[in-house]
Formats: C-alpha cells, structure tokens, sequence
C-alpha cells in the first residue's frame, strides 16, 4: 500500500495532508466513545449490536486509518476525475475488507469508510478547507460511475426498494447535507450556548437522528421504527436537549426504547463522525505534538 504523501503538496491554512488520515481516525474514535448515544456502540456497552463492542469499533478505527492516509496520496497525486473515483473505491473496498478483519466479521464502519473517505479525498485536494467546499468536492467526487461496484445486494439496496431510502449514497451525492447543515451547526449552535463538549457532540448527533433516512433503522426496524428514533431524538431537543433534567430522561427513554426494539441509528453515527471530522478540518484543530484535540470531551465526563 503506497500511503506516503509528496511533501510539496500542503493543505493551505493549518493541515496538511498528512494530517487528515489522523483526524478523520480521531473523529471515529471520538464518536465511539461518546456516551450516552442511544442504541449504539458507547463507554457503557454495546447498545442493540450483539456483535460489536467500544474496543471492536476502536479496533476497526485503527485498521482502516491507513487507508484513509492511501486515499489522501492517491488525491494528491490525481484531479477529480473518475480514475480517481475507480481508485478511491478500491482503496475503500480494501478497508472493508480490513475492517471485518480486525472486528472478526462484523460491520463497524462500512457506512463511515464511505463518508470520511469521499470527505478525506477530497480534502486532500482542497484550495479551501470550508465544510461546504470540501462536501461539495466529496459529492462530486462520489457522482463519478463506481465501474467495478459489485453486483451483491446490500440492506442498503433492499431498503431502497422497498421504503426507497436513498441512504449513504443519496447522503454522499445530495452534499451531506446531514452534516453541512444539520450537524455541525447542532455542534457549534450548543458550544455557543455553553453545553459542555460531550452535551454538543449528542446535540448534533440527536439533531441528525431526528431527520435522518437511516437504512440501519429502516433494515432492522422498518418505517415505525424510522418515526421511533426521529420521534423519539426530537423529544429530547425540545425537552431542552441534552444535559437538561428534562431532555437527560428523554435521551434515558428513547436509549430504552431502542435497546428494546434492537434498533441503532448507525448511519447518524457515522454522520456524526463526519460532523466532528469537517469541525476539526476547518478549524485547524490537529495538534501533531499532543495528537489529543479532537478525542478530548468525549469520555462523557466534561
Ligand atoms: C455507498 C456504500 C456505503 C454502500 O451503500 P449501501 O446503501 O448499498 O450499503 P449498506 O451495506 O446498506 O451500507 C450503508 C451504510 O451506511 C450507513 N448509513 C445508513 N444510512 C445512511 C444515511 N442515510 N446516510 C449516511 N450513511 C448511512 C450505515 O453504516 C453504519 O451502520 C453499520 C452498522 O449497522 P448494522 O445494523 O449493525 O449493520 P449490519 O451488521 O450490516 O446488519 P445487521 O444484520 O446487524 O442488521 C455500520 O457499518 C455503520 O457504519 C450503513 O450500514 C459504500 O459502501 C460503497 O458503495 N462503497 C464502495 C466503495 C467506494 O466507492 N468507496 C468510495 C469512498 S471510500
Ligand atoms: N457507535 C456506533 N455503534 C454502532 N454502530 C455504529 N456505526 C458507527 N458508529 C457506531
């Protein structure tokens, strides 16, 4: 695997591109461990996945990092285009495959190797470091035909046809409008209002729970179970959100409630791992020395 990165090509502003395989790993990590998150994988335990844990999900982050750091060099290497594109999703087909490896089979961040890999690559080759350029070069990158995609069906396809979801795909080509203009301004509307970071980070994730087409929640829960988490995430907003005794046991009800059901919103997840990363990206946040930035006010305890 050639993930050495040219030093002559720098990410103007404060990152280079060696940088972003770092972050993007970061933010995997940092929205694993935020807890409570409801139904999913957090410091408490697994949530409704009887086959993942904190340290499967961290060990899968560990084992597809490096080839985010492959997709930054292919970009700097190459224009948007769609050899790029054929490339990009090799490279993504091989942390799949990495991925099941490292957690023993089970699918931790299939969803996010898509959306930070598009969003990696695209960075990568970025004259700006704006949230919206960077998603709007990801889009146009993900548009590109994927000629060699494989004729399996996914739940992804199934879900399609029959509640016609677009999902991550449609999420990727429409611009992530979930993390542009749902999560990260949930993100920083809750740091301004002084939450603490982890009241944030689960701001934006209800926030993006709470309009989001998650194909996870429709596969497992069908359509009920979409209006159960959308519901059930804008209750605790407007009880007064997390870190109010109000939204506190909204967010305890609707984690019940999701357990109980067996759903799990990990297409939000994954989203919320973009948010954090775009977050970090435009704000120059990558510490090389202390390499802590972005995993710090995630332990749930701030
Ligand atoms: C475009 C691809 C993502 C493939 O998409 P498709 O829809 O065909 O495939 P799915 O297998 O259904 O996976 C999609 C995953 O995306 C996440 N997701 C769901 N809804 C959305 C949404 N609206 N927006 C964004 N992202 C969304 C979600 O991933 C998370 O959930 C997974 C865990 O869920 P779980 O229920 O446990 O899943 P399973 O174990 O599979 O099933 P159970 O039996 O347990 O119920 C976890 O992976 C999270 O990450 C969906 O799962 C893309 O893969 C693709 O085409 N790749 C080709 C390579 C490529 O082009 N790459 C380029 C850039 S890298
Ligand atoms: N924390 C999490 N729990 C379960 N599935 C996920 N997919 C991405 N993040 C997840």
């Amino acid at each position: 695997m050639a993930n050495m990165i040219p030093m002559t090509k720098m990410i103007p502003a404060l990152l280079e591109a060696d940088q972003l395989p770092e972050l993007a790993r970061q933010a995997l990590v940092a929205e694993a461990e935020l807890t409570p998150k409801p139904g999913l994988v957090d410091r408490r335990g697994s949530g409704a996945h009887s086959d993942l844990s904190l340290d499967i999900m961290q060990r899968s982050a560990r084992a597809i990092a490096p080839y985010f750091a492959t997709m930054a060099a292919a970009s700097c290497m190459a224009p948007m285009d769609r050899f790029l594109r054929a490339e990009v999703a090799a490279i993504g087909r091989e942390a799949e495959a990495a991925m099941l490896r490292a957690t023993g089979g089970s699918n931790a961040h299939k969803g996010a190797i898509w959306v930070l890999g598009l969003l990696v690559t695209a960075a990568a080759q970025s004259d700006s470091l704006h949230s919206g350029v960077v998603a709007k070069d990801a889009a146009f990158l993900a548009q590109l035909p994927d000629s060699a995609r494989p004729q399996l069906v996914s739940h992804g396809d199934l879900v399609r046809s029959r509640y016609g979801a677009t999902g991550a795909r449609g999420e990727a080509y429409a611009g992530f409008p979930h993390v542009v203009t749902v999560g990260l301004p949930a993100l920083r509307g809750a740091r301004a209002r002084g939450l603490s970071e982890t009241n944030s980070r689960l701001s934006s994730l209800l926030s993006i729970m709470a309009s989001l087409e998650d194909t996870c929640v429709l596969y497992r829960g069908g359509d009920e179970g979409l209006q159960t988490v959308k519901r059930g995430a804008k209750e605790v907003l407007v009880s007064g959100g997390p870190g109010s005794a109000a939204g506190d046991e909204a967010l305890r009800r609707l984690d019940r409630e999701l357990f109980a059901r067996n759903i799990s919103p990990g297409g939000s997840a994954d989203l919320l791992a973009a948010t954090l990363f775009l977050d970090a990206v435009e704000r120059g946040l990558y510490d090389v020395e202390r390499d802590t930035s972005l995993l710090e006010g995630s332990h749930g305890t701030d």
